[in-house]
């Protein structure tokens, strides 16, 4: 057993209906912890304990399968969703090494399905997660296609014009978020733009870092 690549929806579907427990991991080609959790996936699978319970394990990219990642609030990676019979028994959001580890031990040797449990992450947990999404992380209103206030706009057109890569949360899709955050980073307002998890500033920050020239080697730190 090892882990397979689930590329469509209806992969993801066929997958997920299977009446033992079927583990996928939610990856993106750029998150760093993602490679790691793919390998612990591939190392429990091939345990004997686990091989001989016909776990099934796969993989697929959370960004090409918008939709699913939608439907199961997947916003950040790595996320590893568990299922059995097409219903979904647990999730561990982030690279949770020992959660994910118990958890596929523990569901693949239950004789009888669980009841369907989505527990709800912790706050805290969920920013950090979503924090650390990408070196250059911005929560903004709306996207960088779409920005839904004046303030992001500006903001994502200096990012743009250094050609760092970033990725972006809407925090008008999240309330949670949008409050929890302003909490979290002691920031109250957005956009907040993060680089490996630590809070550079909104907007007015970023244009002081690009007048003195100190933006770029900001957002390569
Ligand atoms: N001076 C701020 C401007 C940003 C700002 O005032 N944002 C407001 C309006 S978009 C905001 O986020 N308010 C809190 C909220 O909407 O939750 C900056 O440098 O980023």
């Amino acid at each position: 057993m090892s882990v397979s690549k689930i590329d469509t929806v209806d992969d993801f579907v066929n997958f997920i209906g299977y009446p033992q427990l079927t583990v996928i991991h939610f990856s993106t080609d750029w998150a760093e912890q993602c490679p790691q959790i793919t390998i612990v996936l591939e190392e429990l699978s091939a345990l004997p304990e686990i091989k001989s319970s016909n776990t099934k394990f796969g993989v697929c990219n959370a960004e090409s399968l918008s939709e699913i990642s939608l439907k199961y609030k997947v916003d950040s990676v790595p996320t590893v969703l568990l299922f059995k019979n097409g219903a979904q028994l647990d999730r561990v959001d982030g690279a949770d090494v020992a959660q994910i580890t118990s958890k596929v031990k523990s569901l693949s040797f239950g004789k009888s399905t669980p009841t369907t449990i989505t527990p709800k992450q912790p706050l805290e947990e969920r920013l950090k997660a979503l924090i650390n999404r990408h070196t250059v992380m911005i929560f903004m209103k709306g996207n960088r296609d779409a920005p839904r206030c004046g303030f992001s706009r500006t903001l994502i057109q200096i990012i743009n014009e250094t050609g760092v890569q970033y990725d972006t949360f809407d925090i008008l899709t999240d309330e949670e978020v949008r409050q929890g955050l302003k909490e979290y980073s002691d920031w109250p307002t957005y956009p907040q733009l993060y680089v490996k998890g630590e809070l550079i500033g909104g907007l007015d920050i970023i244009k002081e870092l690009k007048a003195n020239g100190e933006l770029e080697s900001t957002l390569k730190a």
